[in-house]
């Protein structure tokens, strides 16, 4: 194996502006990276290879013409399948949108493409971002490089997978309730959800559209921050895009990586991370705490009463703007149009069935409860009693962040389970997001950083910080990053058993 693929993105960028690696050559070692292990990991629906290949060859021409290129130009990114691709098949996990090609790209592609990144494919994830295993994708289970018997996190297993197995080094992902940051817990890799409205939503296909949020997946947090402040900042084409310049998350990471935290204040929360997590992450938890005492951070316990009714808000506000969201998928527009076996063919029986055929389970589970909680009689009950909850985390975050930089917790409450084991039980695959869930309320920032090994699996340290203050973020992740990885003499994924190559 070519080791241009166990290059961080930011050393990768520096062995091609120095003229050392092309991008055909990056490309291609990633492209028969994916041949050989992606047959046991499918953390691709769909790989470009021939459009990724063009996409490196220009970039290859134009930096030999001597033309001034984005920092990261030629370094090749996966992108989550819920984000819109010009050209390239977008099914967000669901049969309804089979073979469906977009005829734009979303703005966060547009800046991946106009910064001449080369994109792979597309990566697996749960039906419509619904769940916290990728096992509820249409399209089959994505594999744990760490133990291939494991899920990857869920939604954006896919994006996580490709980047633990180094199939690639960038990925995008989308964090709802955790799905960048939890899946990035469970398999050693560093996730970030950004400010809400910091970076666009142009073209993602919403789930619960005032909680989605985009952003990077990486195996460094430098990495994350340089695609973060590349796709990240306004967009008019996103109503909720903040008008804000973004913070300097790269020049953040950059101080973090001295591993100094002098001054900096740490709200551990104390609803966050008790009695329920498995005791292996709480002790890693513990751990890193003390080493960041020990750069300088000033560690205070936090309150934030309303955070344990968090998830069951979650479950109320998220399947309700899902319900509404999902019902475009009618037969009538995108992707999968099926008919009734008998009968007469009106647009409601041609919907009923398109839906009921092309949705999973969970997607249809969801699209219940959300017009449940919106109907007539019922609203106020749950709706409006969860918008208010809704409010109150809100204010549990600001009056912490009164008393702290950062607020910190364990990104899971535990390491990765087996496939199948929650298949069945929505309520246990739900408590996987009960520490990642109250960011999306509030909109705050969030990442999650590799943080040791509990029984040889990865677990997760998570850094929130206020909104807009997503430089917070890598400074404390960097610094962590750095701390442990003096301690482990290498990073978290440098001992993940060696995936068989086959072709
Ligand atoms: N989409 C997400 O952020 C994941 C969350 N587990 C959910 O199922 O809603």
């Amino acid at each position: 194996m070519s080791d241009l693929t166990r290059l961080s993105a930011a050393a990768l960028a520096d062995r091609l502006s120095a003229g050392e690696a092309s991008s055909v050559e990056a490309t291609r070692a990633h492209l028969d990276r994916i041949a050989a292990v992606d047959g046991a990991v499918h953390a691709f629906l769909h790989v470009s290879a021939d459009d990724a290949l063009a996409t490196a060859a220009d970039v290859d021409a134009r930096r030999a013409a001597g033309e001034q290129l984005h920092p990261l130009a030629g370094v090749p990114i996966a992108v989550k399948d819920v984000v819109v691709t010009k050209g390239l098949p977008t099914t967000a996990g669901s049969r309804i949108l089979e073979g469906w090609v977009p005829p734009y790209d979303a703005t966060l592609v547009e800046r991946i493409k106009a910064a001449g990144l080369p994109i792979l494919g597309k990566t697996n994830m749960d039906e419509f971002a619904m769940g916290s295993s990728t096992e509820h994708s249409a399209f089959g289970d994505t594999h744990n490089p760490w133990d291939l018997d494991r899920i990857p996190g869920g939604s954006g297993g896919g994006s996580a997978a490709a980047v633990a197995a180094y199939e690639a080094p960038l990925a995008i992902g989308t964090d709802t309730g955790g799905s960048i940051r939890q899946p990035a817990a469970v398999t050693g890799t560093v996730g970030t959800k950004p400010t809400y409205g910091g970076v666009s939503r142009y073209g993602l296909i919403a789930m619960a559209s005032s909680l989605d949020q985009a952003g990077p997946v990486t195996r460094t947090v430098l990495d994350a921050a340089l695609l973060h402040a590349l796709i990240g900042g306004h967009d008019p084409r996103d109503s909720t895009s903040l008008p804000d310049p973004l913070p300097d998350v790269v020049g953040a990471a950059r101080l973090g990586a001295s591993g100094d935290l002098t001054g900096v204040r740490l709200g551990v929360v104390r609803e966050l991370g008790g009695d329920g997590y498995q005791p292996g992450v709480r002790a890693r938890f513990e751990e890193s705490l003390e080493v960041l005492q020990a750069a300088g951070a000033e560690v205070v316990e936090v309150s934030c009463p309303n955070f344990q009714y968090a998830l069951a808000a979650y479950y109320l506000i998220m399947p309700s703007e899902a319900s509404s969201n999902l019902a475009k998928f009618d037969g009538m527009r995108f992707g999968l149009r099926v008919e009734p076996a008998d009968g007469p063919v009106t647009a409601e029986r041609v919907m009923a069935a398109t839906r009921g055929r092309g949705f999973g389970d969970e997607v249809k589970r969801r699209v219940i409860l959300g017009t449940y909680a919106l109907s007539a009689g019922y609203y106020d009950a749950y709706y409006g009693s969860a918008q208010k909850v809704r409010t109150l985390v809100q204010r549990d975050f600001a009056a912490a962040f009164e008393q702290a930089d950062v607020l910190v917790s364990p990104t899971a409450p535990t390491t990765a389970f087996r496939l199948g084991e929650k298949l069945d039980d929505p309520m246990a695959m739900y408590l996987n997001d009960v520490a990642t869930i109250p960011a999306n309320l509030a909109g705050v920032p969030g990442i999650s950083v590799p943080n040791g090994l509990d029984g040889g699996l990865p677990t997760g340290f998570q850094v929130l910080a206020p909104a807009k203050a997503d430089d917070r973020l890598y400074r404390v992740g960097a610094a962590l990053e750095a701390l442990l990885e003096a301690r482990w003499g290498g990073p978290l994924l440098a001992s993940a058993p060696e995936l068989e190559e086959t072709r």
